[in-house]
């Protein structure tokens, strides 16, 4: 496990910071509005990477908001406002320098609900590859390959990559979703919600997937479900009201949480 190289904890503002290192994203006194209704509220944060950082809180407390900033999902959006800082292995996001078509490719999303593209099984995974470059038929399919056996799909699939996505089930369409976002080769992979929508047996193959990609790159989960985020992640983030109120190892934050409001969060005494 990385070990912090600070933990300076506060009811105001719990930071812990990671070696560069051992940073992926670095998140600083970062506030965000919707029509100047502020969603996240100064918050400092480091996710380190090859880790699996869960976010946690109550409905509206600015989690989604906190994952799309991450990935400058906002930028369209004309009411919003935000200050502060986040950098991607210590770059500015935000910097004028920044080709945001670039970090999205860094910066992976995939949604609560599946959304494959209406079109094949390997046309999906391809999409991303064809918009980044022309690549010799041989190497895509080795990418594509790979991309499905990452996404712990390719002996379901291997038969029938031609077919329609919309054949699948709706676990395996979210695991060919994570697919087509691996083909492009992320640093990083935000994931919001992604089996609330799914059945049990699916939701531990996705679970047992995000356990798995950590070696490959750095997820960030955001779950209403402790059990989950307890099973999954590596260090938590509860947030409430758009602010960051504790930061920890996993084990740490739901065994002996440093707040009465994380303990009363946890154990569903505020939902
Ligand atoms: N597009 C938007 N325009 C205006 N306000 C928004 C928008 N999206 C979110 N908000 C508000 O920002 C706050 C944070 O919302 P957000 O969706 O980030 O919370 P959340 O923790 O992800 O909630 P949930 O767990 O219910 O998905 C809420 O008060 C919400 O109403």
């Amino acid at each position: 496990m990385l070990a912090p190289l600070t933990s300076a904890q506060s009811s105001q503002t719990p930071v812990i910071t990671f070696a560069p290192e051992q940073c992926c994203l670095s998140i600083n006194q970062f506030h965000l509005a919707y029509a100047g209704k502020p969603a996240l509220r100064d918050l400092t944060l480091d996710v380190p990477r090859h880790r699996v950082t869960a976010f946690i809180g109550p409905s509206g407390c600015g989690k989604s908001t906190l994952l799309r900033a991450i990935n400058r999902l906002h930028d369209l959006n004309e009411s919003v406002s935000h200050r502060g800082y986040i950098a991607l292995e210590g770059q500015d996001i935000h910097a004028p320098q920044m080709n945001v078509t670039e970090l999205r490719r860094r910066v992976g999303m995939v949604f609560q609900t599946p959304n494959p593209f209406p079109m094949s099984i390997y046309e999906n995974v391809a999409f991303g590859l064809r918009l980044q470059r022309r690549l010799p038929k041989r190497k895509r399919d080795d990418i594509i390959e790979w991309a499905l056996t990452s996404a712990a799909l390719w002996d379901e699939v291997k038969d029938r990559l031609h077919r329609s996505a919309w054949q699948l089930s709706g676990g395996q369409q979210q695991r060919l979703v994570i697919a087509r976002t691996l083909a492009v080769q992320p640093d990083v992979l935000l994931l919001d919600e992604p089996a609330s929508a799914l059945d049990p047996i699916s939701t531990l193959k996705i679970e047992e997937l995000i356990r798995n990609l950590k070696s490959q790159l750095t997820l960030v989960l955001v779950t209403h479900n402790m059990q989950q985020a307890a099973r999954v992640s590596d260090y938590t983030a509860f947030l409430q009201n758009g602010e960051l109120v504790e930061f920890g190892l996993t084990d740490q934050v739901f065994t002996n949480p440093r707040l009465q409001r994380t303990e009363n969060y946890i154990t569903g005494r505020m939902t």
